[in-house]
């Protein structure tokens, strides 16, 4: 595939900062691979380019490209990375200088969820609202500066932030670990604040490539300047027309202000669409009209006989069962257009129930994409809990998990008396030790204490797949597993999950580089298994950056899309929205079909201002 004549402008600029503004489906990912090829040829050291990628997926789909493409082997590619996970190497590298004592660790989703739980229960807050202080802490970190967050937001739902935060930074530094938010912040400070450790970085890195620019925060932009040696290379790409994560503190004024903030920097436009036909495009086009403060651009496509169509439903069912039959039929029809070329899209993630029935019912294949992340489930969690606790014995988090999985009476009151054993500093699983010593405990909970920590000890120093099949083995965790789950459907799947898990661990060889590498796993989209058939069923965020032959935009209701949320927040909020909608429609190769229904969940619901608009610019 050759480069388009604006790609190829774009890939052989140098010699001043350059922001590529470009259009949904003009092969952003393309460019930055053909740019950073260029960059070797050019003669460039491939270790000392420093490329930043959105998700460790795409980071892992560029280093592949970047190899077949140059034939180099992967370690050249060593700093195609996420910014959570470049900014881990340079953290690790120097911890000590922040007061940390290596190996640092790094908190998982699951972690970070329930130290905020222990902390609303320590402060009388009900933990519903658990999840979302931690967005609201995530915020006010990914700002840039917290306590000038704080200071402008000093209370959410009745709770003083600030207190929390501290509290919540005093448990991460008792347990010498950081955060995914902390990745970028304490290597901020690190890089803002030692001087000899920046200069070292601005000297190694001869390039800096940033992809989905138009999503970085505060953090990110901050990190970017100060990673930026004298040379000023930069060259960085997005489309401001799909910002779509400014609810969690990204802020596309960086990329609107791209020119003002690099004054000889060179703008360069993407604007054909290699990917929807020129009907949706142009139907894309006007709806992102609607938006004031946008960059200009003119996209536009080859390919021709692309279908925008509208429809509206009595009920939330019945639109359902319109979808299915119209896949159905599109499936056998002429060529027939296979399961996994189509989609249905949605705002949020509870849209998708009456889908997931009327597919079942109708045999229509799917998946389920962004349902529940792959480390987040119940029986993965178990496991690396176990390594989690083992090679970080002030894992007090880990621990709670594991002494009692599967159960062995050592229930919340012994692990309250536990607490209490211990001093200042000390971790549960010192507290448990010193119990076991001083054979405090009946003999029946001392010999199943005493078991779990030979287990824990047994395993410290392995790698994380016989790690895994250790815990299995003397835990009897399949056995427990399978009493646990209600029907055998559901006990293979988890134990595939295991299996899974195990395959996976073994292309790690230290229990250190795997558990750093599960915590990092964060976005929906990471660990979709790609390859299963059937049609997806995702939100629009899951669906951003995939493409399909047809796509069904199901639930465009006023206040479900716009969401209800955003209509009371504003205008910016608004037009987010509106660029949700425009990553949804150029989503579809061909077939584009955006639904509503009269009611939905049994409450009208008033058609979405989006289809007013979209039928406007149909007309
Ligand atoms: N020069 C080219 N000629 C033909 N096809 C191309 C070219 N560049 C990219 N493509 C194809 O265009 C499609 C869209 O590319 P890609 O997914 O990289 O776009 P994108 O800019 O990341 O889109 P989006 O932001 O909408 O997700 C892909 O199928 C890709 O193979």
């Amino acid at each position: 595939m050759q480069l388009s004549s604006q790609q190829q402008q774009a890939v052989t600029h140098t010699g001043s900062p350059a922001l590529i503004v470009a259009g949904a489906g003009s092969g952003k990912t393309r460019t930055l691979t053909a740019k950073f090829s260029h960059l070797i040829d050019q003669g460039y050291d491939p270790r000392k380019i420093l490329a930043i990628t959105f998700t460790n997926k795409a980071a892992q789909e560029m280093k592949s490209r970047l190899m077949t493409m140059t034939g180099l082997s992967q370690d050249r590619f060593q700093w195609v990375r996420t910014f959570h996970s470049a900014c881990l190497m340079m953290l690790k590298q120097h911890c000590t200088r922040l007061g940390y004592v290596p190996p640092v660790q790094v908190l998982s989703v699951y972690q970070q969820d329930k130290l905020i739980k222990e902390l609303c229960v320590a402060n009388n807050i009900d933990k519903k609202y658990a999840s979302r202080i931690l967005s609201f802490l995530s915020r006010a970190k990914n700002s840039g500066n917290p306590h000038q967050f704080f200071d402008r937001k000093p209370v959410f739902f009745n709770i003083r932030t600030a207190d929390i935060f501290d509290q919540y930074e005093e448990r991460l530094k008792q347990m010498n670990g950081v955060d995914f938010d902390n990745i970028l912040l304490k290597t901020r400070d690190l890089l803002k604040e030692h001087e000899d450790i920046r200069k070292e970085y601005q000297a190694w890195f001869s390039y800096i490539l940033v992809d989905e620019y138009q999503d970085t925060n505060n953090l990110q932009e901050d990190l970017t300047s100060l990673l930026l040696g004298a040379h000023r290379n930069l060259f960085c790409v997005g489309d401001d027309w799909q910002a779509v994560y400014g609810f969690r503190g990204s802020n596309v004024n960086h990329f609107l202000r791209f020119s003002k903030k690099y004054r000889d920097a060179k703008i360069f436009r993407l604007e054909e669409n290699f990917r929807s036909a020129n009907e949706i495009v142009q139907v894309a086009n006007d709806l992102i009209d609607y938006n004031p403060d946008k960059m200009d651009k003119h996209c536009f496509s080859h390919k021709k006989g692309g279908v925008v169509e509208i429809y509206d439903f009595l009920s939330d069912a019945h639109e359902a069962e319109w979808v299915a039959r119209r896949i159905k039929a599109m499936n056998r029809q002429g060529q027939g257009i296979a399961y996994d070329r189509m989609a249905v899209v949605y705002r949020t993630k509870f849209c998708s129930l009456p889908f997931e029935k009327i597919f079942r019912a109708f045999r229509v294949p799917y998946r389920l994409m962004g349902a529940q992340g792959f480390f987040e489930r119940m029986e993965v969690l178990d496991i690396n809990s176990y390594l989690s606790a083992a090679f970080f014995p002030n894992d007090d988090l880990s621990f709670e998990r594991v002494v009692n999985t599967p159960k062995r009476g050592i229930g919340p009151a012994m692990i309250k008396k536990m607490a209490a054993m211990r001093n200042t500093g000390t971790s549960l699983q010192d507290a448990a030790r010193i119990m076991v010593k001083e054979r405090v405990l009946t003999p029946k909970i001392h010999e199943n204490l005493s078991r779990v920590l030979e287990i824990l000890d047994c395993i410290r120093d392995m790698a994380p797949a016989p790690a895994m099949e250790e815990v299995i083995a003397q835990t009897g965790y399949y056995e427990y597993l399978e009493k646990k789950t209600k029907t055998k459907a559901e006990w293979i799947s988890k134990k595939e999950n295991i299996e899974q898990l195990i395959h996976t661990a073994r292309t790690k060889a230290d229990m250190l580089s795997y558990l750093e590498e599960a915590a990092l796993i964060r976005e929906d989209k990471e660990d979709e298994d790609t390859d299963s058939d059937g049609v997806a069923l995702l939100t629009i965020h899951s669906a951003k950056g995939l493409e399909f032959d047809t796509v069904f935009v199901v639930g465009c209701e006023e206040r479900l899309f716009p969401h209800w949320r955003s209509i009371d927040d504003g205008d910016a909020a608004l037009a987010e929205e509106r660029r949700l909608m425009y990553v949804a429609m150029t989503r579809a190769e061909r077939f584009l079909y955006l639904t509503h229904a009269n009611y939905r969940k049994g409450e009208f619901a008033m058609p979405s201002r989006f289809i007013g608009q979209i039928k406007e610019c149909l007309d």
